[in-house]
């Protein structure tokens, strides 16, 4: 699986979130335009709807985004560009790989395209992101050829509640596997639907073996930190951002949160002032649809 040449830490998800590194912002100016400016007026004239926010309020079959849009999304930065596919459409993942994005994301929040198999990921040069709810569903992206993991959470939801749930399922589950003796991991592997030399992988890592964001409903400084303070590595910074007052401003104070999720001091000065938040969903409510549960 090819990792991308790239160096800089950042990336520009179609529609959707950026990633950040925990630690690793250095405050410096990574894009030649911002994609709260041209691109993102691209995506709504285009009617794209493909933030997941947009998405989840506008209903109907979510596809992968207008090939000329992302290219011209390329050509305007200078860092990483991720596109999505639709959960086991491989033809619009040739396509992803053949404009040249950086990575896919497989991802529930477009509309599944094969409501059995998700893509055969080491048919790619190009490094996938799939989502994940636990351990198994980790492990088996992770063995169809994900080279990165990201918590499904709720998308387009601006509440971290599910991904907190992701998280922590996935964590609990690597502790328990930890302490676990070797002669048990057999059965905890069939337990968990995942193949057993990865369940013996990650117990001896530790960890999960390949990078894993914390993702789904991240939209304010205080729950992107959340994430990392439960364990993760990465987070995507959620579309919510895009539905708040002040998108910049709060984009730049989740960098800081995330950077800095241990010091309480610089959270609180980063959450100050960030003007209006993204009203967000409640997921206490049956009615709403969980894009998380469309695929295992
Ligand atoms: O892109 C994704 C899934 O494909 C991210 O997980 C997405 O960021 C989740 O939704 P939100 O942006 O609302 O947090």
């Amino acid at each position: 699986m090819k990792t991308s040449t790239k160096k800089s830490p950042f990336s520009v998800k179609v529609g959707l979130a950026q990633m950040l590194p925990r630690r690793r912002y250095h405050g410096r100016r990574q894009r030649r335009s911002s994609p709260h400016g041209r691109g993102s007026r691209r995506l709504r004239r285009h009617g794209l709807g493909a933030r997941a926010a947009d998405i989840r309020a506008h209903g109907g079959v979510a596809r992968m985004s207008d090939p000329q849009l992302i290219k011209e999304i390329k050509q305007s930065v200078t860092i990483p560009v991720m596109a999505k596919a639709r959960i086991g459409h491989f033809v619009e993942a040739q396509i992803l790989e053949a404009i040249g994005v950086d990575y896919i994301d497989e991802s529930e929040v477009l509309t599944p395209a094969d409501e059995e198999n998700h893509i055969n990921k080491h048919n790619f040069r190009i490094p996938f992101v799939c989502g994940c709810r636990n351990l198994g569903e980790a492990l088996r992206r992770i063995r169809e050829g994900a080279a990165m993991i990201r918590t499904k959470g709720e998308a387009g939801t601006g509440n971290i509640i599910e991904a907190v749930r992701h998280v922590r399922s996935v964590m609990g589950d690597i502790r328990v596997l930890m302490n676990m003796d070797d002669d048990e991991v057999f059965t905890f592997a069939k337990k968990i639907a995942a193949p057993y030399d990865l369940v013996m992988q990650t117990k001896q890592l530790g960890r999960l073996p390949v990078v894993h964001f914390a993702a789904g409903g991240g939209s304010d400084p205080s729950g992107c930190s959340h994430d990392d303070a439960a364990g993760m590595r990465w987070v995507f910074v959620g579309s919510g951002v895009f539905k708040s007052g002040d998108p910049v401003r709060r984009a730049r104070a989740i960098v800081q949160a995330v950077t800095h999720y241990s010091d309480p001091d610089v959270l609180a000065e980063v959450s100050c002032g960030l003007g209006e938040a993204m009203v967000g969903i409640n997921l206490n409510d049956d009615k709403v649809e969980r894009y998380a549960n469309r695929s295992e």
